[in-house]
């Protein structure tokens, strides 16, 4: 399918391409938020600039077109390394690394200043991005998964930049539907819930009983 790409790699290649691609991308989030941050003097912000500039190059002289897709391997074994919110080689995912625990799908995550909306708090668009796909991990693990056709949240109190918990699990399945709630937790308390639907797309469906292993397995 599109933006599904085929990768003949050893796990050997590919815990030496996270080893490699990891530490780049926590090192251009810590970048991220030192830019936010910084106080330096003008000379400091320049060289800096320059200084950026030239890994930017760098690290352009070979790239994928486009964007990095979603990469398997014959086993079934998926890599989203270019998502938004789980990518290993995103600077812009904070990142989240979801786990199950029975039927429950949880991300532990430091949600840094780069992600500030109000003042001291989590940009609400944040929030509903890091749910949505906690959520669609959900259904991915239940074995039901689905892109979000609907996502409904509520925001009950702000929620702190810092450590918090997004949860979530599979309430019900309709069909092709799959009826999801989460819940983002900081210190005990529900700051934000939500309920979502996800729907396997009609281009899966009609793929039959066996779709290709990694078009439905969960991604690392
Ligand atoms: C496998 C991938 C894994 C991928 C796993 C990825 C992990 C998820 C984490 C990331 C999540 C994302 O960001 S996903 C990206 C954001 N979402 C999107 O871009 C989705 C855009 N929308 C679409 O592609 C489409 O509209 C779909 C897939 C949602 C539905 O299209 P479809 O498959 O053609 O649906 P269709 O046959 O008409 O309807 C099937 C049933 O769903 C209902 N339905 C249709 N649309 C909706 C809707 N928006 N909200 C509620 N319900 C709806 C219909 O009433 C019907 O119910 P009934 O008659 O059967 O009762």
């Amino acid at each position: 399918m599109f933006g599904h790409v085929m990768e003949d790699l050893t796990p050997e290649e590919i815990a030496a391409a996270s080893q490699l691609y990891a530490p780049l991308a926590d090192r251009v989030r810590e970048l991220v938020a030192a830019t936010v941050l910084t106080e330096v003097p003008a000379p400091d912000v320049a060289k800096a600039i320059q200084l950026i500039e030239e890994a930017t190059a760098l690290l352009g002289t070979k790239a994928v077109e486009g964007s990095f897709g979603v990469r398997w391997t014959p086993d079934g074994k998926r890599r989203t390394w270019g998502n938004a919110i789980v990518g290993l080689r995103n600077p812009i995912a904070p990142p989240l690394d979801i786990r199950q625990r029975g039927d429950l799908t949880y991300a532990d995550v430091v949600i840094g200043p780069q992600y500030e909306g109000p003042p001291t708090l989590v940009h609400g668009g944040i929030i509903a991005a890091m749910l949505d796909q906690v959520l669609g991990d959900a259904a991915v693990n239940a074995g039901v998964p689905g892109m979000t056709g609907t996502l409904r949240i509520r925001y009950n109190r702000g929620t702190p930049l810092g450590p918090i918990r997004v949860q979530s699990a599979v309430d019900r399945v309709e069909g092709v539907k799959t009826f999801v709630s989460g819940q983002v937790i900081v210190d005990d308390a529900v700051t934000v819930e939500a309920e979502g639907i996800f729907i396997l797309p009609k281009a899966v469906r009609d793929l039959g009983d066996n779709p290709p292993p990694g078009i439905l397995a969960p991604g690392d």
